[in-house]
C-alpha cells in the first residue's frame, strides 16, 4: 500500500501541474482579451475596414495583439456587446488565479453573478442613452434597443430599464420595503443628531462667547479698581509726607526748646547729671521765696509737648544738689520712692496703668457683660410658631395603593421584555408624587438600551413624567420614576416639624421639600452658596421661592439675617413687605424695602457690592476669613465697635424674574451679580436668583459657573434643561413643585412643600406685629455715575459735615475724599458727594485724574468768610 501511495503523488502533482499550466493560460487569454478590447478602442476604425481580409497575409493590423486582437474585438466589442465585453476577460483572470492560488478571498462566479445582469442591461443602456456610439453598446445593444424602442418607444424603453435596475438592486442588496423604511429613519435620526450637535455647538459658542466677553469686562472692571487704588494709596502716600515734614518740623521745635532748657537749667545753677538725662526737661523755674522749684516736663512716651501739666513741684532747698533722672515709664515709681525715702521731697505723679491686650480687655469684659448677644436688640421677638402653617388634609398624604404599584410593575416588565431585555430583580420605592422603581437588569443586558426605551415605557403606562436613571450612582440599579396617580401634597408644615430640620445646625438651612424616600431634605444656602432657579409658568417657583424664604424666617432672628427681595413682577413678594423692620434690608433713601423698579435693583445691587467690599475690609482687620470666625470673635468682644467692628447678619437676596431684569437693565444688572456671585460667599451675602427663562443669554457662562446650587421645576424643552442643570431631566417633570436640586454632583429629585399665599401671609403678620428695629436694615449708599455729577449739586442741601470737610481739606490743603473718609469717619460714597458740593462752592478744584484736586482756598480766615457767605 505504501508503495502505491509514493507511486500516485507524483501523479497527483503532475496533474496539478497540467492544471497550473491550462489556468496560466486561461490568465493569458483573459490579459490578451483585455488589451485586445483596450487597444479596439483606438485602433478599431482602422482595423474595421480590413477585418474580411485579416487572413491576408499583406494586411498588418493596428491592434497591440494583431489580427487576433482586432478580431477579438470586433466580435465581441462591435458586433457583441460593446463596453460591457470587458466582464469576460476579468472573469477569465480572476478564473485562473482562484485555480492557481485556491484563494477564496478571489470569487470569480461571485463576480460574475453580480455582472452577469449588466452583460445584457448594460449594452441595452448605452444604446438607449448612446445611441450615436456603437461602439461602446456594441451591435446588440444597439439592435435590441432599437427593437424595443420601435415596440415600446423611447419612454417605454427608459422605464423598462429604470424597472429592470430597481429589481435587479431589490434582489441583489436584499432591498425590502421594511428596511427601505429604517434606512430612512436611520438616516432622518442621523440628520436630527448632527442638527442637535449644531445646535449644542452653536449654544457652546455662544457661551464661550459671552463668558469671553464677560471676563474682559470684568478684567476691566478690575482695572479700573486697581487705578482707583493705586490713586488711594498716592493719595494717602502725599498725607504722610504732610505729616512727616509737621513732624519733622515738631522736632526741630523740640530740639529748640532742648536748648533753651539746658540755657534754663545753667541759669538755675541745677545740672543734669548728663546731658541725656536732661531729656525730658521742658523748663525749670525757680522760686527764691519759697525755695521751690517747678519743673515743666516733656513726657517723653508720646514725644508731644504736654503744655502746664506734669507741673511736678520739688520741694527743696536750693542749695542742696538734685539729680532728675530720665522721665521713662519705668523710672516714674522709682523717682518716687526716691524722693520720700532719700529726699524727702513730694512728688506729684500720675499713675501709670500697664495696658492690657486685646485679650484681657476682652476676657474681661466678657466676664463684666457675657458675651455679646445680637438678639438682644429685640429680646422679646418670637419666632413664628409651627401652628401658622397649614397642616393639610391627612388623606392628602394616603400612600399609592398596592394595584397601581403591581400594575406599573407588570407594565415595566412587560414592556422591557418585549424588547428582550430581562431582569433579575424589581424593587419599588414609594414617594410623595413620584415612585420609583429599582430593577437589576440580567447580565448582558447593555444600560444605554434601557435608556432608550424611556418613551415605550412611558407609552406603556401611559404617564408624562417618567424619568429614567442609568445607572442610580452608587447603586448600580437602574430608576425608573414613575408618578403616582394620586400625588401627596408636601406641606411645608411637616417638613417645618420635622426633626431633621428642628435639630439641624446649618447655618442657612432650607427645607426644600421631600425626596423619593419620603425623608424631609435640607440644604444649607451657606455652602451653596448661591442658588439658581428654572422653571416654566405654573410649575412651582413662587411656591419654593416662599418655602426657602419660609425655612430662613423659622430658623434666624431678624438680628441675624436679612433679605434683600427684588420682584419685577410686583406681586410676588409684596406680602413680605410686613416683615421689613425685622428681616429686610433696603438703600436709605428708598421708600419700599420690595424692589420693583428696575433701575432701583442696579443702584440695590452696587449697594451691595460696597457692603461687601466693606465687610471684606472688616474681616481683613480682623483676621479672619470668613463672616461665621469674624461673628464668634466679635461676639467674644474681640473686636472693638469704636473702630468699626460690627455683628454681621448674612444677607439673602432675592430676585424673582432674572429674565426680566436682564432685558431691561442688561450688563449693568449682570456685572454686580457676577461680583457678588464670585466673591460674596465669604462675606455672608448670598443669592438665589428665579427665572422662567433659562437661556443662555439670561444664564450666562459667569453666572453659572457661580451658581453650583440649581433648582429646576418643569421646563419646556431639553435645551432649557441642559442650561440650567447642564443634563437633560427637567423637561420630564410632572409639574406642581417636582423638581431637581444639584449642587453640582448628582441630581436630587424632590417634591417641593407647599406654602400658601394665606399661610405666608399669617406668618408675615406674625412676625409684623412684634416690636420690630426702627427701620428696614440700610445698605450702604450708592450714587450712580450720573446722579454724583457736580452739574446735580444742590448747594442749599449740603451735608451736615460741609463746614468741617472744608475746614479740613484747607487746612490739610489737599483736595481728596479718601481724606475726609479717613478723618471724618465716612464712606466713599457720602466723601465722594461732599467733594463734589466743596467743588460746587468753590473750595476745591475740578476733578483732575489720578492727581489730589487743587484747593482753591489758602487759609482758614478765607474759608470762614466764605462759609458765611454760603450761610
Ligand atoms: N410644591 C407644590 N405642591 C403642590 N402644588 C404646587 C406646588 N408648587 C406649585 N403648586 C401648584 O402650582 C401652582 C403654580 O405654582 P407657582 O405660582 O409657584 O408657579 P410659578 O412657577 O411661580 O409660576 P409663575 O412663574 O407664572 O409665577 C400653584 O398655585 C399650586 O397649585
Amino acid at each position: 500500500m505504501a508503495i502505491k501511495n509514493t507511486q500516485q503523488e507524483p501523479k497527483t502533482n503532475k496533474t496539478k501541474l497540467y492544471l497550473t499550466g491550462i489556468n496560466i493560460i486561461i490568465i493569458g487569454i483573459g490579459f490578451l482579451l483585455f488589451i485586445s478590447f483596450f487597444s479596439y478602442y483606438f485602433n478599431g476604425f482602422q482595423d474595421q475596414s480590413q477585418i474580411t481580409s485579416l487572413m491576408d497575409k499583406d494586411v498588418v493590423a493596428e491592434n497591440s495583439f494583431g489580427k487576433l486582437g482586432a478580431l477579438a474585438g470586433d466580435v465581441f466589442i462591435h458586433n457583441g456587446i460593446g463596453i460591457a465585453a470587458f466582464i469576460l476577460p476579468i472573469f477569465l483572470v480572476l478564473f485562473g488565479a482562484k485555480k492557481i492560488t485556491g484563494s477564496k478571498a478571489i470569487k470569480p462566479f461571485g463576480f460574475l453573478s453580480k455582472c452577469i445582469f449588466f452583460l445584457i442591461w448594460l449594452p441595452i443602456f448605452i444604446g438607449f442613452s448612446y445611441p450615436d456610439h456603437p461602439e461602446f453598446s456594441g451591435i446588440m445593444g444597439f439592435e435590441i434597443n432599437d427593437f424595443m424602442n420601435s415596440f415600446v418607444g423611447k419612454i417605454g424603453v427608459g422605464f423598462i430599464l429604470l424597472i429592470s435596475l430597481v429589481i435587479y438592486l431589490m434582489f441583489r442588496y436584499d432591498l425590502t420595503y421594511d428596511r427601505f423604511v429604517a434606512w430612512q429613519e436611520k438616516r432622518r435620526e442621523k440628520l436630527r443628531l448632527e442638527k442637535e450637535e449644531e445646535e449644542r455647538i452653536r449654544l457652546e459658542e455662544e457661551r464661550l462667547l459671552l463668558e469671553k466677553r464677560e471676563q474682559e469686562r470684568l478684567t476691566e472692571f478690575n482695572k479700573q479698581q486697581e487705578l482707583k487704588i493705586q490713586q488711594r494709596v498716592k493719595e494717602e502716600e502725599e498725607i504722610l509726607e504732610n505729616f512727616n515734614s509737621e513732624a519733622i518740623k515738631l522736632n526741630q521745635e523740640k530740639q529748640l526748646n532742648e536748648k533753651i532748657n539746658t540755657e534754663t537749667i545753667e541759669v538755675a545753677e541745677i545740672q543734669p547729671q548728663s546731658a541725656e538725662n536732661a531729656f525730658g526737661i521742658n523748663s525749670i523755674d525757680k522760686d527764691d521765696d519759697d525755695h521751690s522749684i517747678s519743673l515743666n516736663i516733656i513726657d517723653v512716651v508720646e514725644e508731644d509737648v504736654i503744655e502746664d501739666a506734669n507741673d511736678f513741684k520739688v520741694q527743696l532747698p536750693v542749695e542742696e544738689e538734685l539729680y532728675v533722672e530720665p522721665v521713662t515709664e519705668e523710672n516714674l515709681d522709682l523717682i518716687e520712692d526716691i524722693k520720700i525715702e532719700e529726699t524727702g521731697l513730694e512728688l506729684k505723679i500720675e499713675t501709670v496703668q500697664v495696658e492690657e491686650t486685646v485679650e484681657q480687655a476682652a476676657a474681661r469684659i466678657v466676664s463684666e457683660q457675657g458675651e455679646y448677644d445680637p438678639r438682644k436688640d429685640l429680646p422679646n421677638y418670637q419666632f413664628p410658631k409651627i401652628n401658622l402653617l397649614k397642616k393639610y388634609d391627612a388623606s392628602n398624604t394616603t400612600m399609592i395603593d398596592q394595584k397601581e404599584l403591581e400594575a406599573n410593575k407588570n407594565r415595566i416588565l412587560e414592556t422591557l421584555n418585549n424588547y428582550g431585555i430581562g431582569i433579575e430583580s424589581i424593587k419599588a420605592t414609594i414617594g410623595p408624587t413620584v415612585t420609583l422603581y429599582e430593577i437589576v437588569p440580567q447580565a448582558g443586558v447593555r444600560i444605554s438600551k434601557i435608556k432608550n426605551l424611556e418613551d415605550d415605557i412611558a407609552l406603556s403606562l401611559a404617564a408624562l413624567g417618567i424619568r429614567i436613571i442609568a445607572p442610580i450612582p452608587g447603586k448600580g440599579t437602574i430608576g425608573i420614576e414613575v408618578p403616582n396617580s394620586n400625588p401627596a401634597m408636601v406641606s411645608m408644615h411637616s417638613v417645618i416639624a420635622s426633626q431633621k430640620f428642628q435639630s439641624t445646625d446649618m447655618e442657612l438651612p432650607i427645607a426644600f421639600g421631600k425626596t423619593i424616600t419620603n425623608e424631609t431634605f435640607i440644604a444649607d444656602l451657606a455652602k451653596m452658596p448661591h442658588l439658581l432657579m428654572a422653571g416654566a409658568t405654573g410649575q412651582g417657583k413662587s411656591v419654593g421661592l416662599n418655602a426657602i424664604i419660609t425655612s430662613l424666617i423659622y430658623k434666624k432672628h431678624p438680628s441675624e439675617l436679612k433679605f434683600v427681595m427684588v420682584d419685577p413682577k410686583k406681586v410676588e413678594l409684596t406680602l413680605y413687605s410686613k416683615i421689613e423692620r425685622h428681616f429686610l434690608a433696603k438703600l436709605p433713601d428708598s421708600e419700599d424695602a420690595i424692589i420693583t423698579d428696575n433701575a432701583k435693583v442696579i443702584n440695590t445691587l452696587n449697594s451691595l457690592c460696597i457692603e461687601m467690599d466693606d465687610r471684606y475690609e472688616l474681616l481683613k482687620n480682623a483676621f479672619v476669613r470668613n463672616i461665621k470666625e469674624y461673628n464668634t470673635k466679635f461676639k467674644a468682644r474681640k473686636l472693638n465697635p469704636d473702630n468699626g467692628h460690627r455683628f454681621l447678619p448674612y444677607i439673602v437676596l432675592i430676585v424673582d424674574e432674572f429674565a426680566d431684569l436682564i432685558m431691561t437693565a442688561g450688563k449693568e444688572v449682570e456685572l454686580p451679580i457676577a461680583r457678588l456671585a464670585q466673591l460674596a460667599r465669604a462675606v455672608g451675602i448670598h443669592l438665589i436668583i428665579a427665572t422662567q427663562r433659562p437661556s443662555v443669554n439670561v444664564i450666562t457662562g459667569t453666572i453659572k459657573a457661580n451658581f453650583p446650587g440649581r433648582v429646576a421645576f418643569r421646563v419646556t424643552s431639553k435645551i432649557d434643561s441642559r442650561t440650567i442643570l447642564d443634563s437633560a431631566g427637567a423637561d420630564q417633570l410632572i409639574g406642581k413643585g417636582d423638581m431637581l436640586f444639584t449642587t453640582g454632583n448628582e441630581l436630587i429629585r424632590l417634591q417641593c412643600a407647599f406654602v400658601d399665599t394665606p399661610e405666608v401671609d399669617d406668618i408675615t403678620e406674625f412676625i409684623g406685629e412684634q416690636r420690630g428695629y426702627p427701620d428696614a436694615m440700610h445698605l450702604p449708599e450708592y450714587v450712580g455715575e450720573n446722579e454724583g455729577s457736580s452739574v446735580s449739586v444742590d448747594l442749599s442741601d449740603r451735608d451736615v459735615l460741609f463746614n468741617d470737610a472744608a475746614r479740613l481739606i484747607v487746612i490739610a490743603q489737599q483736595g481728596s475724599a479718601s481724606l475726609l473718609q479717613r478723618k471724618l469717619k465716612l464712606g466713599y460714597n457720602r466723601a465722594g458727594r461732599l467733594i463734589d458740593q466743596l467743588e460746587a462752592a468753590g473750595i476745591v478744584g475740578p476733578f483732575e485724574g489720578s492727581k489730589a484736586r487743587q484747593v482753591l482756598v489758602s487759609d482758614e480766615v478765607n474759608l470762614e468768610q466764605l462759609l458765611n457767605n454760603l450761610n
